[in-house]
C-alpha cells in the first residue's frame, strides 16, 4: 500500500499550515532566479532535498534568500498564483496560506500593498476557476517584536473586513530561538478579541515551557508543530492537558521537522503521542518548496511510518475539515465534497492494500 502514491494524490485534503515563501517550487525558483540574475542564486541556497538536513538556523537562512528573491508585488503575485495552483494540483480543496508583510523601501512594497497583493492572487485563482477554496492568515515573526506585532494585527482586521472572508486569522512564526513570546501576548490576545483565529508556532524547540503555557493561555485556536510540548520530550503534562482540554488541534509537519533536525527521525516524532491520544492532528508541509515535498507525501509518510489503513488516512483528511478558520457553511460544502468522493477513493484503496 505505501507504493500506492495515486491514493494520496487523489485524497481530497486541507492544508492548514503553509508559508508562502517556503512553499515556492523549483520552477517558480526559476522564474525568480532568471528575474534577478544579478544576485547570483542558485537552486542549492533555496531548498533542502531528498535526504538532506539541516538544523534549524540554516533553515532560517534560506529563508533569507528567497526573500531577496521575492520583494517586488509582481513576484508575490506570481508565487502565491503558483503556489495556490501547486496545492490545487495536489488535490487540496481547501487552503490556509500564511504570510509575513514585509516592506522593502526599493521597490516601494508596502506591509499592505503586500496583503493586498496575495488577495489578488487569490481572487485571480478563484476566477479562473481554480478547484480549491484559499484564505489568508497574517503571519508576526516573533523576531520583530512587540510593536510590529501591534501593527500587523491592526491591519489584520482591517482587512479581515476588507477581503470578503479571505482574511481569517493571525500566524505566529519566526526563528524560535529569538525573540520572546510574552511580549507579543497584548496583540495576539487584541486579534483574537477581534474575532481573528489564532495558530501559534509553539515548543517547536525546546525550552519554550513557560512562553507556551502563556500562549495557551490566550488559548490558541490552532498549535503549530507542538513539538516539545509533552513529557517524554521535556514538557509537561499540564501543557498537554491543556490542549486536549481545549481541543485544541496540532498542525504536524513531519519532513520539515526531520529535515530542521528538530526531531532525530520519522518514528519518533509526536505524532504518535498525539494521535494516539485521539487529539485532532492535521498534516500540513510547512514549507513545500524548501523540504522539497508536497502534501500527498506527506499523508504517505505519516501512514508509512506509523502503519494507517486507507480507511485512518481518510479519517484524518477528512477531520482537518473540523479545524479550519473558515466558517460552518464552508465546513459543510467541504464535507459534502469528501462525502461523494470516499467510495469511489477508498474501494481502490482497500483492494490494494
Ligand atoms: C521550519 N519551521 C519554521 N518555524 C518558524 N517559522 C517558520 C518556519 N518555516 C517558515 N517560517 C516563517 O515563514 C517565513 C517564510 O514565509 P513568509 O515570508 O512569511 O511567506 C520565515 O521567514 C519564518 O518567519
Ligand atoms: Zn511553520
Amino acid at each position: 500500500m505505501d507504493d500506492n502514491a495515486e491514493f494520496y494524490k487523489d485524497l481530497p485534503k486541507v492544508e492548514l499550515h503553509a508559508h508562502l515563501n517556503g512553499s515556492v517550487s523549483v520552477q517558480t525558483m526559476e522564474k525568480l532566479i532568471r528575474r534577478k540574475p544579478h544576485l547570483n542564486i542558485e537552486h542549492s541556497m533555496t531548498a533542502i532535498g531528498k535526504g538532506q538536513r539541516r538544523t534549524l538556523d540554516e533553515c532560517f537562512e534560506v529563508f533569507k534568500v528567497i526573500h531577496k528573491l521575492v520583494d517586488t508585488e509582481e513576484d508575490i503575485l506570481m508565487v502565491a498564483t503558483d503556489v495556490i495552483k501547486e496545492f490545487a494540483a495536489d488535490n487540496v480543496k481547501y487552503l490556509e496560506l500564511r504570510s509575513t508583510p514585509r516592506e522593502e523601501n526599493h521597490t516601494g512594497l508596502t506591509k499592505k500593498s503586500y496583503i493586498e497583493t496575495v488577495i489578488e492572487a487569490i481572487q485571480q485563482c478563484k476566477n479562473e476557476g481554480v478547484d480549491i477554496d484559499v484564505r489568508f492568515l497574517v503571519a508576526i515573526d516573533r523576531r520583530n517584536g512587540a510593536e510590529v506585532a501591534m501593527e500587523t494585527v491592526k491591519l489584520a482586521e482591517e482587512f479581515m473586513l476588507s477581503s470578503g472572508g479571505l482574511v481569517v486569522g493571525i500566524d505566529l512564526s519566526g526563528d524560535p530561538t529569538v525573540g520572546d513570546g510574552r511580549c507579543l501576548l497584548p496583540a495576539l490576545q487584541r486579534a483574537r478579541n477581534s474575532g481573528l483565529k489564532l495558530s501559534l508556532h509553539m515548543s517547536e524547540v525546546p525550552s519554550q515551557l513557560e512562553e507556551s503555557e502563556l500562549l495557551l493561555n490566550l488559548p490558541p485556536d490552532r498549535i503549530g508543530h507542538g513539538t516539545f510540548l509533552h513529557p517524554e520530550m521535556g514538557g509537561s503534562q499540564s501543557l498537554v492537558d491543556r490542549a486536549v482540554k481545549g481541543r485544541i488541534p496540532l498542525e504536524i509537519c513531519l519532513t520539515s521537522n526531520v529535515k530542521g533536525q528538530t526531531v532525530p527521525s520519522y518514528s519518533q516524532h509526536h505524532l504518535r503521542y498525539w494521535y494516539q491520544l485521539g487529539h485532532p492532528c492535521v498534516i500540513c508541509t510547512d514549507d513545500k518548496g524548501v523540504f522539497c515535498t508536497d502534501l500527498s507525501q506527506e499523508y504517505q509518510l505519516a501512514a508509512s511510518t506509523f502503519g494507517l489503513r486507507p480507511d485512518a488516512v481518510w479519517t484524518l483528511s477528512e477531520r482537518a475539515v473540523d479545524c479550519i478558520f473558515a466558517g460552518d457553511e464552508v465546513k459543510q460544502q467541504l464535507r459534502q465534497k469528501w462525502t461523494e468522493l470516499k467510495p469511489g477513493l477508498l474501494q481502490g484503496a482497500e483492494l490494494q492494500a
